[in-house]
Formats: structure tokens, sequence, C-alpha cells
């Protein structure tokens, strides 16, 4: 099993971040005053009412947003700009549509001191990790939203970065490739052990693969509750059907729903 206590150092470290968009109506605080570490290669979900800021927070995280107030850190460095060490995987699938999937994948590489054989190599092993192995000479046309999105995550793993940031990845996808998907993505990171910051706003997805979820309040966004989801790893869709995890998931739908009612009053 893999816990939170198996490894002791931070990896990502939100400290004191808020964020206040100014709207043509006044400020909008998006988020406030947010305190979070993620430790080494944890996965942790996070979930909240539309509008409650989280992909403010991945983006910030991410170095793509500047926060108001407050920092983060990754790897013990202050963020200051998108970059190595980070890995991000948005709800629609970013691939260059001249590019193969193989060239997709080592697109990422390019920019590392990397041989063009070994970029090769490397690519190819996380096309097969995500179940493409025949499609590497396929042009993204030619696949499915689902296979789509698993050659982002191909791509965003092959980079190596230390830290996964994931968008509602699977958001646009159908129930069956959900569920595929999940599962693949357990699967990578019982392998790889990375951390994982991972929105959903399905809290079943979140229960099935998150150590912890992070509930955050409606705006402006702070988190509400940390839940620690005590089910051993690996985990798979078998899990649905326990009552560990529907005890767990139902408490925790129940929160979620309580804060998406006190957000439309
Ligand atoms: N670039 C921006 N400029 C102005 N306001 C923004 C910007 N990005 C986000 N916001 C505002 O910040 C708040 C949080 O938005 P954010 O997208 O982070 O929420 P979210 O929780 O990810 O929502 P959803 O679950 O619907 O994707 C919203 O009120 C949104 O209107």
């Amino acid at each position: 099993m893999i816990s939170t206590r198996d490894n002791q150092r931070i990896e990502i470290e939100i400290k004191d971040v808020s964020k206040v968009f100014e709207g043509r109506t006044g400020p909008n605080v998006a988020l406030e005053t947010v305190n979070l570490n993620l430790m080494q290669n944890e996965f942790v979900s996070v979930v909240g009412p539309s509008g409650c800021g989280k992909t403010t927070l991945l983006n910030i995280i991410a170095g793509l947003l500047e926060p108001t107030t407050g920092s983060v850190r990754v790897g013990g460095k202050e963020v200051r700009g998108p970059g190595e060490g980070k890995g991000v995987v948005f709800q629609q699938y970013a691939l260059f549509p001249w590019m193969t999937v193989q060239k997709n994948v080592e697109f990422g590489l390019k920019l590392k001191n990397i041989s063009p054989q070994e970029r090769k190599e490397i690519a190819a092993s996380y096309i097969e990790l995500v179940g493409l192995k025949d499609f590497g000479n396929a042009y993204p046309k030619e696949l499915s939203g689902g296979m789509k999105q698993r050659v982002a995550i191909a791509r965003a793993y092959a980079a190596r970065p230390d830290v996964l940031l994931m968008d509602e990845p699977f958001g646009a996808l159908d129930a069956q490739t959900r569920a595929q998907l999940q599962e693949n993505l357990l699967n990578t990171w019982e392998k790889e052990k990375k951390t994982c910051f991972f929105i959903t706003h399905d809290v079943e997805e979140a229960v099935l693969l998150a150590q912890r979820v992070i509930l955050m309040s409606a705006r402006p966004g702070r988190i509400k509750e940390i839940i620690d989801i005590q089910l051993p790893y690996p985990r798979s869709q078998q899990l649905k059907v326990t009552k560990e995890y529907n005890d767990i998931k139902n408490a925790l739908w129940s929160k979620v729903y309580e804060e998406y009612l006190d957000h439309m009053k």
C-alpha cells in the first residue's frame, strides 16, 4: 500500500495563495488564502463547485498564472513560469495535428538534451504504456477522443516531470473510455510514481484515484476540507463495488452537493 506517509518530502508547497481578477464589475476573488502541501509521489484530487477556482489554482502551480498574494514552490523552487518538472494535461488534448503520435510524444523530449534514438525509445515505451503500441505512426485525426487523450498523457509522462497537473483530463469522454483511462492512469502512477494534482467534477473518479481529496468551497475559492481516502492500492474499477468505496464516495458526494447548494443561494 502506498500512503502519504511513505515519503515526507514536500513536492508542491502552496502558501497563502490568493488570486483576484479585475473584472468589469469590480474585483473577482477567485482564490482566498489557500494553503496546501502535496508530498512527493502523492495523488491528490480536487473537487468543488464550478467557478471555485480549481483551474486557477492549477494554472498558478503550473506557472501559467501569477498569484495575487502568496507563493508556490515545486521541488523546493519558487514557481516563476511554466517549464521543466511540471507536466500539464488539459481536458482538450492539445496535440499537434501535423505530427504523428510518436512525434507528438517525442516533442517534450526535444527540449531536453536527449539523443534522437533515445527520444524514440522513450516515446515508444510510453505509447505502449497507454496501450497505443500500434498507433505510433497514426495522426491525431485518425484517433478517437480517448486515444488522443492517452497520447496527451503519454506525452506528459514521457517528459518525466516530477509533478503532473491534470485539469479534468477525462471530462469530455464517454463513461467506458473514461473508466479505461482511469485504470490506465492508476497503473501508470503505481509504476512511475509522480506527484499528481487532478481536478475533476466526478466524485467517483476523485475517490477511485486519490490518496487525498481536496474539497474547495464556492467563491471565493478556499480549501473547505481534506479527506484521506484510506483505500489500498493497487486499485481498479472493481473497487467501485465495495462497501468501503461506496461509503466514502457517498459521504463526499453529500459534502460536494451541500457546497453546490450553498453556492446557489
Ligand atoms: N483569466 C481570467 N480573467 C478573469 N476572471 C477569471 C479568469 N480565469 C478565471 N476567472 C474567474 O475566476 C473564478 C474561478 O475560475 P476557475 O476557472 O478557476 O474555476 P473552476 O473551479 O476551475 O471552474 P469549473 O469547475 O467550472 O471549471 C471564476 O469566477 C472565473 O470567472
